[in-house]
């Protein structure tokens, strides 16, 4: 029996449009033969004539009902999940609203604003049985579980250091766009850091046992913002994570440099997409994954070289990206099967993981003062923002 995922579509904007453009390519030219999606609803805050637009913009099928208010569309009957895409500001109020109104929810990254509110969410998702996930879409990429899956194997035996960069070398946004805006939580960390720490967590942290799994030991950072907003432009983090597999009796430590900035860019001059934008190192050899950190395109296994050794051949992996998407639709197959079997989470990317991952957010920002509006850290509920 397959499995048709009816969703709702909560937010107009640029990602939005992605995310429904791969929503409705054909899952079969990506071996998904379990699940289908549609899309029974859309609302836009600004106008239900906005929610329109959207719809014949992409020409999506079906006659979806239109709502000129989220409030309407957390009601809609003939929803199976929300999809959220809001500005991280809004992401707490708009989950809850889905949640409390007994709708399950795949919501934008950064999941919230702070780790308070991921937890509120998470407790509430628990309490009334919903599902809930972070839209880390590139987790749910079949190089990312690969990726994951080699780590596991020890193919490049004990992994100590990882280096993970997501930089985009853009700029000169208006005040009030979403990437420097603090009143929409804007900055580099809650926007593509998050894709650094995808990173350093998705080979340090998720390739253990759920029961090994320890957050960092240490976490050091610097930061830089931006002199018109204070939002951050340019964030470096170190993160220890402690021993959990004593090799040879040695207490050694794994330690990832997560990397994120607006001004430098992690592909300068963007002719050729093979700059390893993650290193993932390890006593038998390194990974090395082509960027950007968000949507990786190859990665490539170096086996460890010892003197007078016959050098091994590089083996490079190729992300395909069928039907021409985006790649957003893989997550999209993970929400729908985890809301088909009843799942209130997913293994892939799991509310304890997001909440250690929005913790370390906190560290860096408490580290470097970086506090968005009150009414945006905020856990009230519901808030008019
Ligand atoms: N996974 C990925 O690859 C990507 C994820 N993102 C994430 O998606 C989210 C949205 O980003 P993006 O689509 O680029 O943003 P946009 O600014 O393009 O769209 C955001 C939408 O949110 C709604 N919204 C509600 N309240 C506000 C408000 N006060 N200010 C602005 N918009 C508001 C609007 O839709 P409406 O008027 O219809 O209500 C708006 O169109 C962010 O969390 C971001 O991190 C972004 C880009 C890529
Ligand atoms: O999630 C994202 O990935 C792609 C970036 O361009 C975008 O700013 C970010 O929100």
């Amino acid at each position: 029996m397959v499995y048709n995922a009816r969703w709702g579509i909560l937010a107009t904007g640029g990602i939005a449009k992605t995310f429904v453009k791969d929503l409705l390519r054909d899952p079969k030219a990506r071996d998904t033969n379990d699940v289908t999606h549609s899309v029974t609803a859309v609302a836009s805050s600004s106008s239900k004539t906005r929610a329109e637009e959207f719809i014949s913009d992409i020409n999506i099928p079906g006659n979806p009902t239109t709502y000129g208010s989220y409030d309407e569309l957390v009601a809609d009957p003939n929803i199976d999940i929300i999809y959220i895409a809001t500005p991280h500001s809004h992401h707490y109020q708009n989950a809850r609203l889905a949640l409390e109104s007994g709708k399950n929810v795949l919501c934008e990254k950064s999941f919230t604003v702070n780790a308070a509110q991921t937890k509120i969410l998470v407790e509430l998702a628990k309490q009334k049985k919903l599902f809930l996930m972070e839209a880390v879409w590139t987790r749910y990429f079949p190089l990312s579980v690969q990726v994951r899956e080699l780590i596991q194997k020890g193919e490049i035996g004990e992994v100590l250091r990882v280096t993970a960069d997501n930089s985009i070398g853009q700029g000169g946004w208006d005040q009030s766009h979403r990437m420097l805006n603090l009143d929409l939580a804007g900055g580099a960390l809650l926007d593509l850091g998050i894709y650094s720490l995808t990173w350093a967590f998705q080979t340090l942290y998720h390739t253990l046992p759920l029961s090994q799994r320890k957050p960092p030991s240490s976490i050091l950072s610097t930061m830089v913002k931006t002199a018109s907003t204070g939002a951050d432009e340019d964030t470096t983090m170190l993160i220890t994570f402690p021993t959990t597999t004593p090799s040879n009796n040695l207490q050694r430590t794994s330690h990832a440099v997560a990397m994120t900035a607006f001004p430098v860019d992690s592909n300068p001059d963007k002719q050729n997409s093979a700059r390893p934008a993650i290193r993932i190192q390890g006593t038998k050899g390194e990974i090395q994954v082509d960027g950007p950190a968000y949507r990786p395109e190859r990665y490539r296994v170096i086996s460890k070289t010892r003197e007078g050794e016959p050098v091994k051949a590089v083996r490079e992996v190729e992300n395909v990206f069928p039907s021409n998407g985006h790649g957003m639709y893989w997550e999209a197959d993970e929400a729908a099967r985890c809301v088909r079997d009843g799942k209130l989470e997913s293994e892939g990317m799991t509310w304890e993981e997001s909440v250690v991952i929005m913790e370390v957010m906190d560290e860096v920002r408490r580290q470097h003062d970086l506090v968005y509006p009150e009414k945006i850290e905020s856990t009230d509920y519901p808030i008019k923002l």
